[in-house]
């Protein structure tokens, strides 16, 4: 079966034909202003336009409040919400107000990181492991790889996804080494900070193709 593939931080008409046009299962769409990849709602409505049924929206988020939910799921179509920094109560108000999918991005360093994901059951539908950031810097799209081999033998609680410093050059071997069924790429197909490139989304989806 193929590997599902999340292209996130989406923020132009070019590279998000790209994604889709190259497979992707899943486009992610950054509501937090203190990313480069944050997405205005007039922006998010015109990107959301473009994705056909197929291919899913997902909304990325840094412990949001209900006005920029409700906001960002209008505008950019939302078909999911990707939570950082959320405690599970407010992640079940989210999930009752909402009602959509949530997916929990989990910040992993050591092996002891990955048992978190066992409180989300329940509430959350998916866990993205991504890897642990510097206190300070953003929660995602650094480009900070953990090691896959934590996740060895682990038994999932639910459906994951595998990300953090994925690119074209080492996906296959992620996906080799960790069995991900999902995975999830930002700035490994950039050229610079919130600047996506084309071709390394086509390189990046052909590589997970081949997989
Ligand atoms: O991408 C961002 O700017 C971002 C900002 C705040 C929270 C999350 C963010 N991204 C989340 C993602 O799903 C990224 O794809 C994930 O962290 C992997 O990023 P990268 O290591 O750069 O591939």
């Amino acid at each position: 079966m193929r590997v599902a593939t999340k292209i996130c931080g989406l923020s132009t008409p070019e590279t998000l034909d790209a994604a889709i046009a190259g497979g992707a299962s899943h486009v992610g769409f950054v509501f937090f202003p203190q990313s480069p990849r944050h997405l205005t709602f007039d922006l998010a409505a015109g990107l959301a336009a473009c994705v056909p049924a197929r291919v899913g929206r997902v909304g990325v988020f840094v412990d949001p409040d209900d006005a920029l939910l409700a906001k960002a799921i209008e505008t950019g179509r939302l078909d999911a919400l990707q939570l950082h920094k959320v405690r599970g109560e407010r992640a079940a108000a989210i999930a009752a107000r909402f009602r959509l999918p949530l997916w929990i991005a989990i910040a992993i360093r050591t092996r002891a990181d990955l048992d978190q994901g066992r409180g989300w059951k329940g509430i959350a539908q998916r866990l993205v492991y991504d890897a642990r950031t510097p206190a300070g810097a953003l929660p995602g799209g650094m480009g900070l790889r953990f090691d896959w081999k934590l996740l060895d033998g682990f038994s999932h609680p639910l459906p994951w996804a595998l990300s953090g410093g994925l690119s074209p050059g080492n996906v296959a071997d992620a996906i080799g080494v960790t069995g991900a069924r999902m995975v999830d790429v930002s700035s490994g197909v950039e050229s610079a900070p919130g600047v996506k490139d084309v071709d390394k989304i086509a390189a990046f989806l052909q590589a997970v193709a081949r997989s």
